[in-house]
């Protein structure tokens, strides 16, 4: 049995974090504060982070194989280019309201960015229903819809023979699966996989593992499920000393370690002092399992 240590390792707080993908070549770890408005990448070997700061909500970040990354912020996707620390627009959304915007994203295997929307909330988990979209930029530049209708657009990951799309909408309390086509990026014959237990709170961010069992974060349920989208069973619960976790990623020698964004948006003073790690991100060790490298967006 493998003993298991959870780590608060980026101190400098996020109000919301999401997004952490796991840069190999660096060693880094990239990942956005959404209200905030940064896209941050942090370096273990120096403990520094750098930032940029970005108009608007900043959804998610992704690495891009010709350099940099590109954020899925306000309404718009764009391509940072992280040398000069500047954003110029891919695109903009069409026919998305304003008073949306993007959520959670990542790249498919074939190098595609899908990344949803919700309603802007008035306080974390209250918000106008039904008002996201998901939706995928092609390394061409065109974006498609997938289905509207979203409350909170949320976790994504594909299955490792990729014929299969996992998606969250949070405010289903479930963990969602579609038949993938890898050829076109087409989704289809969605059900539920997984549905959630009280304590567990509402599903946000996962990532998979090398043995196809997928790692979700529970919101305001303080913790990361492990579970079996096969037969629809949870198999782990990892507890972190925050409840608001809002994502998590595989990275580190061997993406052995599991980095795990954490929020203190809407949290009052008690609270605070109750979970003064509120806003961290953690790193689990000792999990006995893996993650796979992240995909870059291709275009
Ligand atoms: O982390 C996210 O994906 C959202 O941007 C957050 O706002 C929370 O999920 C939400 O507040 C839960 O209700
Ligand atoms: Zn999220």
């Amino acid at each position: 049995m493998s003993s298991i240590k959870v780590e608060c390792v980026v101190k400098e707080k996020c109000e919301i974090g999401e997004s952490p993908v796991w840069e190999e070549k660096d060693g880094t770890l990239i990942y956005v504060d959404i209200s905030g408005q940064r896209v941050s990448r942090w370096n273990p070997a120096t403990n520094k982070i750098q930032s940029l700061r970005t108009e608007k909500y900043v959804g998610s970040v992704v690495p891009r194989k010709s350099g940099g990354y590109v954020i899925a912020e306000g309404t718009r996707f764009a391509s940072v280019d992280w040398e000069r620390q500047k954003i110029t627009t891919i695109v903009n959304l069409k026919g998305e309201k304003s008073t949306n915007r993007f959520n959670d994203g990542k790249v498919d295997p074939a190098g595609r960015f899908f990344a949803g929307t919700m309603a802007i909330e008035v306080r974390p988990g209250e918000l106008e229903r039904k008002q996201g979209s998901l939706y995928t930029l092609y390394p061409n530049h065109t974006v498609v819809n997938h289905f509207d209708e979203v409350d909170i657009s949320n976790g994504l990951e594909w299955s490792l023979d990729h014929r299969t799309f996992y998606y969250i909408d949070s405010l289903a309390y479930t963990v969602d699966a579609f038949d993938y086509d890898l050829s076109t990026g087409g989704i289809s014959n969605r059900r539920v996989v997984y549905k959630m237990e009280k304590e567990e709170a509402i599903p946000d961010g996962m990532c998979i593992d090398t043995e196809g069992k997928l790692w979700v974060a529970c919101y305001n349920g303080g913790r990361v499920l492990r579970i079996d989208p096969q037969t629809g069973t949870r198999l782990q619960t990892v507890k972190f000393p925050a409840e608001k976790i809002t994502s998590c990623c595989f990275g580190g020698k061997d993406y052995s370690d599991l980095y795990v964004t954490s929020s203190y948006k809407g949290m009052d003073d008690a609270a605070m002092a109750k979970q003064p790690q509120a806003g961290c991100i953690f790193k689990v060790t000792g999990l006995g399992v893996k993650g796979i490298p992240p995909y870059s967006f291709a275009g």
